[in-house]
């Protein structure tokens, strides 16, 4: 096959040696891999496996390239595949909007930037499993692999030695505001010890900075623009196409059994569709979501899910789409401010105009600051934290090991409302705290809403299905008004503890005593609570096809030529902020199949 000069085209045709009008057959020659989704994980599997100049690899992406801009403006963008869920019972029927990036990069162009390796227990507990080759012993040396840590910022007590130093991704610890320093001296007055480097293999639980994936010219560094630098899109054997869909995996029946030997693509559903060729293999890295719709689309799911409609069975497998992990925040809890202290000053055309010509000329200031500087992880259990009398209530210990946390502070420095209920008051000045829920009890599912990938699947995520999920909110609603009226913070805040309207942004932050019963607050909870968008497992790791989708090597289960590599994949929820760990996952299987191939 001949290639034309750029390597990264938006028309199917031109990867095509059949010519301008040649398109009779809308077939191509074969790519040694195929990587379907260039996303978090895709981006990192073409970098890494393109080092190796014999292999042929290609990589498709239905959204555009990259976009380097503020996370919630490409909310509902083009470059955001817009998911909603279904009317959450547990959330009073709300839908809940489930954000995930739509371009080169993926959720990694679209996300907070929060850089966390979760806790090592998580990975641990999945060799426990079974899952021979992924503890974090194991894991540890992908996350170091990808890093590139610049060493300053907030914090100078990190260990640089601990951190990775020549991988593509730049981290580091941004500057922050010095409301964040007052929440984190609160938080360990209250007895959450403090953590200088949530990324170690002392374990993340304690309060700190959060390390970010933003480069020293105050920029994301998602997996695009780290993995896919100018000079790796100029190797011979990479190429990447943009703006086209997979509509389907291709199968052929080889010596008794079913392979993937390809894909259907095309632009748009009215536009003509190409079959591309795979060699060796398919590998499926197109998230939480698209990738258990494309299984099934493609006849590897449920049985009842193929028979519903009316898809040719390839292979069935149960747990495609099922077991949905997601994480679950208590909703914004707003805490008024003395002026100067937060980001708010920023809703005003002129302060933001400022702002904005800082951050181009020198990329600092405020627009180049991490949009969560920093978290405190712990347990719900631990009797030293200050949850009044609900702990009365019974939350199920369900972190993964006695060092792990359950629960994960995160605080923004304004007033922010993700679930958009509340109207914000003008010229009002405040901090936002949430607490997630990082081991839910509630598990939900990923179904079909017709057998085609333009239209958007079924979720169901069940958030507060269980009733200790909800308890462990009701308890972090207790712990972050305790963390409020704790100085050094208290003394930023201007609480008057007077608040009695339940439909007030500062309730239940400011509340007046007298209204805050247990049941107000699980109504409160359940009106606004919302998604923390990391929603994992729909394509599990597992040893058996009863009950998961691929073994240890990625490989789907009873077919063959075809691996998954995203955050579909985790055998069970992560104690954290995901992206690291799927960079980490997709590191790992490129070392692996380098390995296969020697
Ligand atoms: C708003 C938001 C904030 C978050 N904040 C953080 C954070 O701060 N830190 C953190 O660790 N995690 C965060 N996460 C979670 C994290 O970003 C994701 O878990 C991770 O990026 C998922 O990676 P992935 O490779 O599984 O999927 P993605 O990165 O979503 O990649 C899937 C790719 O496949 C493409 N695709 C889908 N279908 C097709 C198709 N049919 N054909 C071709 N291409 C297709 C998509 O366009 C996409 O590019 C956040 C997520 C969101 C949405």
């Amino acid at each position: 096959m001949s290639f034309r000069a750029s390597r990264l085209v938006s028309d199917p045709s031109r990867i095509f040696d059949h010519g301008k009008s040649g398109y009779d057959t809308n077939e191509s020659d074969s790519y040694d891999y195929v990587i379907v989704g260039g996303g978090t994980a895709g981006c990192v599997l073409a970098s890494r496996l393109t080092e190796k100049a014999d292999l042929n690899i290609l990589l498709i992406e239905a959204g555009e390239t990259r976009m380097p801009l503020a996370f919630t403006k490409l909310f509902s963008s083009q470059y955001d595949w817009d998911y909603d869920t279904t009317p959450q019972v547990g959330l009073n029927n709300r839908r809940t909007h489930w954000p995930s990036g739509k371009m080169l990069g993926g959720s990694s162009s679209i996300n907070c930037c929060v850089h966390h390796h979760c806790a090592p227990e998580d990975f641990d507990n999945w060799a426990k499993l079974g899952m021979t080759g992924w503890s974090y012993n194991n894991l540890r040396q992908y996350f170091l692999k990808s890093e590139k840590y610049s060493p300053g910022g907030s914090t100078s007590n990190v260990d640089p030695s601990l951190r990775g130093a020549s991988g593509p991704w730049r981290t580091r610890r941004c500057t922050t505001l010095p409301i964040s320093q007052a929440i984190i001296r609160s938080c360990e007055v209250n007895g959450i010890p403090m953590k200088h480097d949530f990324n170690t293999k002392s374990g993340t639980a304690g309060v700190g900075s959060l390390a970010c994936f933003i480069d020293q010219a105050g920029e994301r560094s998602s997996t695009a623009t780290a993995y896919l630098t100018p000079d790796v899109l100029l190797r011979p054997n990479l190429t990447v196409l943009i703006g086209c869909s997979i509509e389907r995996i291709l199968f052929e029946e080889q010596g008794g059994s079913q392979r993937a030997t390809g894909v259907q693509v095309s632009k748009s559903p009215d536009t003509l569709s190409y079959v591309i060729r795979a060699s060796k293999e398919v590998i499926l890295c197109a998230g939480s979501v698209a990738t258990p719709q494309l299984l099934t689309i493609s006849g590897i799911g449920p049985h009842e899910e193929l028979e519903r409609l009316a898809i040719q069975p390839i292979k069935c497998l149960d747990a495609v789409g099922k077991n949905l992990s997601d994480h679950i925040c208590t909703g914004a809890l707003h805490f008024p401010c003395k002026p100067g202290y937060s980001l708010d000053y920023l809703s005003h055309p002129l302060s933001a105009a400022v702002a904005a010509a800082r951050w181009m000329v020198t990329g600092g200031g405020p627009l180049s600051y991490p949009p969560m500087p920093g978290a405190a992880f712990f347990r719900s259990g631990d009797a030293n934290l200050p949850f009044g009398t609900s702990t009365a209530y019974p939350v199920e210990d369900l972190a993964t090991g006695p060092g792990a946390p359950d629960c994960e502070l995160v605080w923004f420095p304004l007033l922010i409302q993700p679930s958009g209920q509340v109207k914000q008051p003008r010229d009002r000045h405040g901090i936002t705290l949430s607490v997630i829920a990082l081991q839910p009890k509630s598990k939900g599912g990923i179904t079909l809403a017709s057998g085609s990938i333009w239209d958007k699947p079924i979720i169901n995520a069940n958030y507060l299905h269980q009733e200790s999920d909800l308890n462990l909110l009701l308890r972090a609603i207790h712990l972050q008004r305790a963390i409020a009226r704790t100085p050094p913070f208290s003394e930023i805040l201007e609480l008057t503890d007077a608040v009695t309207d339940k439909n007030d942004m500062f309730w239940p932050g400011d509340a007046h005593p007298s209204t805050l019963t247990e049941d107000g607050l699980r109504d409160w909870i359940r009106a606004n609570s919302t998604s923390a968008w990391h929603p994992v497992s729909t394509a599990r790791m597992g040893l058996s096809p009863a009950d998961s989708v691929v073994d240890v090597s990625l490989r789907v289960h009873g077919v063959t030529g075809l691996r998954v590599c995203d955050a579909s994949v985790f055998p069970t929820q992560v104690s954290g902020h995901p992206c690291a760990t799927v960079v980490a996952i997709a590191e790992k299987l490129a070392d692996m199949i380098k390995e296969e191939r020697k």
